[in-house]
């Protein structure tokens, strides 16, 4: 593979109005993407597209300056090698980060969307977002990856464009949400929906509800994280010393999910969560498909699991092997183990980083499992 200039963009691609599967049409989308590493080969056979989680962004790769979310795994020498490969990460419809979302604009009104913003669906995003490398000239992949709400988009990928990509890396994700992550989102939703700054979706350009927003990724980040991981953290440990009868002392654990809120809340926008929120209760691989949908995937696929994760446990990647393996599909599972529960797609490479390079680069190791 020959290498040449490096290159790091970011950029904003209109793909024109979309038809969303729930019928409305959505005019002059956006969709903003950064790419970096090295110019794209026209038979795709350097290009990975990272699909990225539900407060994620398409800042995957960054440098020292401005650091990107996926920086342990992709980078130059590193498990995905952007001195080797193309890596491409798109913000999705319904974000925050630049792709047309419920804050920007509506061309028809002039006026930001708010709660006139419809649903858009994990099919839907893919749909965009393959619209939007279409306009870039990119009709192939060599992998597609990503976790969580992304790894619902990786598997997306595979069933609606078969012949997209050769690879496909979903991690910490399933074919649909378990009743309990369902409720878990509803409480956060709730928390948004009841703070008086929500204004029914439409209160640009005010803060908006931020301390419904805050209180939404308190508990979110209970369940990205485990018991064992706040044990060794924080134990019982005071942040602040208090008199208990006045009850102001303050849980080190209550402080540090208080700083997360309020860290989310600067960076990310309620109407977007609640949206994408909404694409991840609602999606289903299975949803108003007769056939089988895993028998149309054409790519080889390598799934991950953690075995400590509380939102996507464990089970349902080994049930999405299981159901690949039993269609003869080209497929593995890694299962890690670690403290870091859900949140270790994002942390914790040890693993997951050889085991992904060696996919990518055709360097088969042993199963896991089988
Ligand atoms: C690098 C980026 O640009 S990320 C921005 C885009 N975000 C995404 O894409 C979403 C995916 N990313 C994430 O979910 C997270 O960033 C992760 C999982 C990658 C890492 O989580 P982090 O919050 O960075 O790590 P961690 O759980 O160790 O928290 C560290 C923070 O808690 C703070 N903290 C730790 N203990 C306490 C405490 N007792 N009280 C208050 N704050 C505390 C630290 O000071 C640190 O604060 P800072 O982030 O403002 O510097
Ligand atoms: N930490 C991740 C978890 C969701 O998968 C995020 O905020 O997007």
């Amino acid at each position: 593979m020959p290498v040449t200039a490096r290159i790091f963009e970011r950029k904003t691609v209109s793909v024109g109005s979309i038809r969303l599967e729930g019928g409305e049409v959505l005019p002059e989308v956006n969709v903003a993407l950064e790419s970096a590493g090295q110019a794209p080969e026209s038979d795709g056979s350097n290009v990975v597209v990272v699909c990225h989680a539900l407060t994620g962004d398409a800042h995957a790769v960054g440098d020292e300056a401005s650091p990107g979310w996926w920086d342990g795994l992709i980078g130059p020498d590193r498990f995905i090698d952007t001195d080797q490969y193309h890596v491409i990460t798109m913000n999705v419809p319904g974000g925050c980060d630049g792709s047309t979302g419920p804050s920007s604009v509506n061309p028809k009104t002039g006026k930001p969307y708010g709660s006139s913003f419809p649903f858009v669906s994990i099919r839907d995003m893919v749909r965009v977002q393959k619209r939007c490398l279409e306009v870039l000239g990119i009709e192939r992949a060599e992998m597609v990856i990503g976790g969580s709400m992304g790894g619902m988009m990786v598997l997306e990928w595979g069933v609606m464009y078969p012949a997209f990509a050769r690879k496909l890396v979903p991690i910490a994700t399933a074919f649909s949400l378990t009743p309990t992550a369902i409720a878990y989102n509803d409480i956060g939703r709730q928390a948004i929906l009841s703070d008086p700054g929500y204004k029914n979706g439409d209160y640009y350009p005010g803060p908006g509800p931020v301390k419904g927003l805050a209180v939404a990724r308190m508990l979110a980040m209970v369940t990205y994280r485990t018991p064992q991981l706040f044990e060794k953290r924080f134990s019982r440990g005071l942040q602040v010393e208090g008199d208990v009868a006045q009850m102001n002392s303050l849980f080190q654990v209550e402080s540090y999910l208080r700083h997360q809120g309020n860290k989310l809340v600067k960076r990310f926008d309620a109407n977007s969560y609640l949206h994408l929120l909404k694409a991840m209760d609602t999606h289903d691989l299975a949803r108003d498909r007769e056939e089988m949908p895993l028998s149309r995937i054409t790519a080889e696929v390598l799934v991950i699991g953690i075995q400590e994760d509380q939102l996507f446990p464990i089970e349902q990647q080994r049930e999405l092997y299981k159901q690949l393996k039993g269609l003869d599909k080209n497929c593995d599972l890694l299962e890690i183990s670690s403290e870091y529960g859900h949140d270790a797609f994002l942390v914790d490479f040890r693993e997951m980083g050889p085991r992904i390079k060696n996919f990518l680069t055709g360097t088969r190791s042993r199963s896991t499992v089988g």
